[in-house]
């Protein structure tokens, strides 16, 4: 029986695709974590955890290099709930266009009167129109390619940026897209910025007083990404200079509170009963694959090794990405009469992950001895279930 902890709002429908081996939340010393933006920098790891599945796009909240010298495997579920996110935020370009925060403001203050008149004698809520205008959109990932085409659908120019671009994301965003080569150069004519990158410490204050100085008067902000990619008070300087005339995020930060010209909206992008459902049932599939086969693919802190499991035991280990460790490895099997089926190995930055498929059950100490190897970080044993 494997156990599952959940943190946050975990959709039911991943749940329910747990098989009869699972039990969710009945223990904190879990095999596998389910999570979605519980902040785990400062958790203590339970000895079992094998597994974190973050169900959602963002991983800042997960401590990589202190999970990954655990031997926990680390995966996110990007794409699950791009859709939500550009859904809300082709919402939030056309509600800035049209003033509908200012308009919705204005009703309620004045439900006794017929604000229909006001039209005659004030022309405040007056809009411009999303046609013909430009949006760049910085990082075109799952939810940029999304929000980037979208916006070309509606009739307005789009240019996007990303240095880091992968071929596979490439293939996703239309050919009426424009590359620019340069930040500067994608947002000095725009209309419209919006930011889809990952919090890195590379992409803290991406958008800064600089870049903002960059910007066309008038331009209006959306950050969609996370707090601290766009720097909040340099965004409020601008505001007040009329620089910005709006900023819509989705990250509250008390410098940004009681403005008419910001919109804080409570980290909803990837809030939908779809999205969720989507984040939960990837998560749900990566913890299954990753517990009962140890196959891996797209993991944060692991190479990919996709291995068909058809012997009855399997090996796993993860290990420092340094030389003859797979040779040592097949030597302690060697010297204790274990024939290796089959061998693979990949790496990925300072991580090694090898899989072993062996034809006999190996014996109890086996996991403690490689584990005993320098370098070595975590040894499972994997009886196939099939
Ligand atoms: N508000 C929400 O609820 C919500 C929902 C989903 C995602 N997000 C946030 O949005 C981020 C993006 O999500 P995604 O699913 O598109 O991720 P993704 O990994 O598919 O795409 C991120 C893209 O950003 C690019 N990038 C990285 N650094 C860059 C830089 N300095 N300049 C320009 N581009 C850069 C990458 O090359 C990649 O293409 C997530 O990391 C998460 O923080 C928020
Ligand atoms: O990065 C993400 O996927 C989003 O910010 C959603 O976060 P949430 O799962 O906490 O809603």
């Amino acid at each position: 029986m494997y156990n599952v902890k959940t943190y946050n709002a975990i959709s039911q429908a991943g749940l329910d695709r747990l098989t009869n081996n699972y039990q969710v939340n009945k223990t904190d010393d879990a095999d596998a974590y389910l999570i979605r933006s519980v902040d785990l920098h400062e958790a203590e790891f339970p000895k079992n955890l094998k597994v974190i599945a973050r169900a959602g796009a963002g991983f800042n909240n997960i401590p990589l290099d202190r999970v990954t010298k655990a031997g926990i495997a680390a995966f996110n579920t990007p794409g699950s709930n791009a859709n939500a996110v550009k859904e809300l935020v082709i919402a939030m370009l056309v509600a800035s266009a049209r003033h509908m925060f200012a308009v919705a403001n204005f009703s309620a203050k004045n439900i006794h009167a017929d604000i229909s008149l006001m039209k005659k004698t004030d022309d405040r809520f007056k809009g411009t129109e999303l046609l013909n205008k430009r949006l760049a959109v910085i990082g075109l990932g799952h939810v940029g390619s999304l929000v980037a085409n979208a916006a070309n659908d509606l009739g307005m120019k789009v240019t996007g940026f990303d240095p880091f671009l992968s071929s596979d994301a490439a293939w996703n965003i239309s050919n009426q897209i424009e590359r620019a080569a340069s930040m500067k150069a994608a947002i000095q004519d725009a209309d419209f910025v919006t930011v889809h990158v990952p919090k890195t410490k590379e992409t803290t204050g991406l958008i800064g007083a600089e870049e903002l100085k960059q910007m066309k008067d008038g331009v209006h902000l959306l950050n969609y990404s996370r707090l601290g990619i766009v720097d909040n008070q340099a965004a409020v300087d601008a505001l007040d200079a009329k620089k910005v005339a709006s900023y819509i995020t989705d990250f509250g930060d008390k410098v940004l509170y009681n403005r008419e010209d910001v919109v804080v909206t409570p980290h909803i992008g990837g809030s939908t009963e779809e999205a969720e459902a989507n984040g939960s049932i990837r998560g749900a599939n990566i913890i299954m694959k990753y517990l009962e086969t140890g196959n891996v693919k797209n993991a944060l802190n692991l190479p990919d090794l996709n291995v068909p499991f058809n012997t009855p035991y399997r090996l796993t280990l993860i290990h420092e990405n340094i030389p003859n460790m797979v040779g040592q490895i097949a030597t302690k099997l060697a010297d204790n009469d274990l024939n290796i089926e089959g061998m693979s190995n990949a790496a990925k930055d300072k991580t090694a992950y090898t899989i072993i498929d062996l034809d006999q059950e190996p014996y109890e100490d086996l996991v403690n001895e490689l584990t005993q190897i320098n370098a070595v970080i975590r040894v499972r044993i994997i009886k196939n279930q099939k």
